[in-house]
């Protein structure tokens, strides 16, 4: 990729998020991910061209010295940051602009600095032969999967119900989402097999923004607000079939919809509580994190579980982000006043703003302030900006994606030996055919600033007022359709047996 050669021609609308812009190269596996900011600021750019440089290189350093470090370096791709023609990004922001969903468009691509992450197209990864089954490519936002056991924890709500269960109640009063999600991340965090299928099901049924899927690197499944879902799903099947049905020996050699849709939770499970880098997982360490992981919101029925939980293996991506997110020992009620604490320092002593790293920089010396956090609060500043540093990068494990590449092997790929070298994992995902190769990537792994701690605070009291005062009642019509999709794919089974032949 020539910097000073770039062609919007060559790009292409791939997705955004709250505060950037991804746009992908149409042939290279590469992405470049644009900084956005509020609409009302495009005459004005908040930053200078220096701060954007300076904000990614951030990202950057955030994330190769001090997630890596957490979650393990073999889930993270940092990236790098690039300077753009101020052209080229102007071009590229009139060509994406019809293609955003409106939505999102309250906040403009920045196209002041030229400042961009240049990172890997973890949707289309260079490995993959064009002329072969494209990659399938699952993105998964799980958000915080445990509940606060804080002495600090006001409410005893909290200790009960998740913060994403409570969260949808107050996200559908709002207007944001029409219908709430039955998802719930301590099921998929729980490491129990029928749970986290149970969890991924939830998320097909009603994504929101915690999954899309892509093929190719083409996005075919994410939310579509106003879309019939059940179409939705017909596409989705049609989509994930071929990679499922052959190999399958089931009546007719047709494999029924909710078939196809179980194989490909399967797989996603089996990828999910692999250790990421090959073999069947590793050392069990998690084995109490069920029992004191269910949330009483979750429509899962206990009494189903048929197998008691293996808990998550220690290499597995979940354990890793799992254990990051825990760093909020005190959750955000504790942690409000130390952040005041630091907020109180920082006003009579501004320059210390720079010692204590408040804003960076990202290093090793960063990683060792909130690594060596005394137990115990001594009353000094110090220990308030450990543990502050430590709620930040809890935060950001608690906002990151997880994105999982399942490739289709075959046979000529099984014999060759070019792609272990690759990071590239084999193994049989599924007891039965097909197998894929498979890779777990981590995404989305900002710093969160030090500055949004008082809206974290707001947001916390009103998610839990607004679920005390409705009791968890939600307007009617808000509620997914009983079974939903899963349902329409075994109605879509029987219209297929009874189809004249
Ligand atoms: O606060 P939350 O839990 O609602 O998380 C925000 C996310 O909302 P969600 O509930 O996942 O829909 C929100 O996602 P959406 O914009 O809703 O897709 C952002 O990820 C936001 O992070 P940032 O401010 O852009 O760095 C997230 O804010 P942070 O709290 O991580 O700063
Ligand atoms: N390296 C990548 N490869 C492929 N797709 C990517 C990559 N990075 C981001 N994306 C896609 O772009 C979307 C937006 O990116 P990202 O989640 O980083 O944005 P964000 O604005 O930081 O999100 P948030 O709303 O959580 O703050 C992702 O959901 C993902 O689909």
């Amino acid at each position: 990729m020539e910097l000073d050669k770039m062609d919007e021609n060559d790009w292409k609308y791939h997705g955004e998020g709250n505060k950037s812009l991804v746009v992908s190269h149409v042939q290279l596996s590469r992405v470049l991910r644009l900084l956005k900011y509020p609409a009302e600021d495009s005459e004005n750019p908040p930053q200078t061209v220096e701060q954007a440089f300076r904000q990614i290189q951030n990202i950057v350093d955030f994330s190769s010295n001090v997630m890596s470090s957490l979650l393990g370096e073999k889930f993270i791709h940092s990236g790098e940051v690039v300077k753009l023609p101020l052209e080229f990004v102007r071009q590229l922001s009139i060509k994406v602009q019809h293609q955003r969903p409106a939505w999102r468009c309250e906040k403009v691509m920045d196209i002041y600095s030229g400042c961009a992450l240049c990172l890997p197209n973890l949707t289309s990864p260079a490995l993959h032969q064009p002329t072969h089954t494209p990659p399938l490519c699952i993105e998964i936002k799980p958000k915080c999967g445990f509940l606060p056991s804080s002495k600090h924890v006001s409410k005893d709500i909290k200790t009960k119900v998740c913060r994403f269960c409570m969260h949808q109640h107050y996200k559908v009063a709002g207007g944001k989402w029409k219908r709430r999600s039955l998802y719930c991340p301590l099921d998929l965090f729980s490491g129990n097999r029928q749970r986290m299928h149970f969890a991924i099901r939830h998320l097909i049924e009603e994504p929101q923004n915690n999954l899309k899927i892509f093929k190719g690197g083409q996005c075919i499944y994410s939310s579509k607000e106003g879309s019939d879902d059940a179409m939705d799903l017909t596409s989705l099947l049609h989509h994930l079939r071929p990679y499922f049905q052959h190999g399958n020996i089931r009546i007719n050699s047709h494999m029924t919809s909710k078939a196809v849709l179980n194989d490909f939770i399967q797989v996603l499970v089996n990828a999910l509580l692999s250790g990421g880098g090959g073999g069947d997982g590793g050392v069990v360490t998690d084995r109490q994190g069920e029992g004191r992981s269910f949330c009483e919101a979750s429509v899962f029925n206990k009494e189903r579980i048929r197998h008691g939980s293996q808990g998550l293996p220690s290499d597995s991506v979940l354990f890793r982000t799992l254990q990051t997110q825990m760093l909020d020992t005190l959750d955000i009620e504790g942690l409000y006043p130390l952040f005041r604490r630091v907020e109180q320092h920082l006003q009579d002593f501004p320059k210390e703003r720079t010692r204590l790293q408040m804003d960076g920089p990202y290093n090793e010396a960063f990683l060792e302030k909130l690594q060596k956090c005394p137990t115990e609060d001594d009353g000094s500043v110090e220990y308030a900006v450990a543990k502050v540093h430590q709620y930040r990068v809890a935060m950001t494990a608690k906002d990151c994606s997880i994105m999982v590449t399942l490739v289709p092997r075959s046979e000529e790929e099984e014999d060759d030996e070019g792609l272990s070298s690759q990071r590239w994992l084999r193994d049989f995902l599924s007891s039965r055919p097909p197998a894929f190769s498979y890779s777990v990537s981590i995404l989305d792994l900002d710093p969160k600033p030090f500055d949004s701690i008082p809206r974290q605070l707001r947001l916390d009291q009103k998610i839990v007022s607004c679920y005390l005062r409705t009791g968890g009642a939600l307007p009617k019509g808000s509620m997914p359709p009983h079974s939903g999709i899963f349902a329409a794919a075994e109605r879509e089974d029987c219209t297929l047996l009874f189809h004249p032949v």
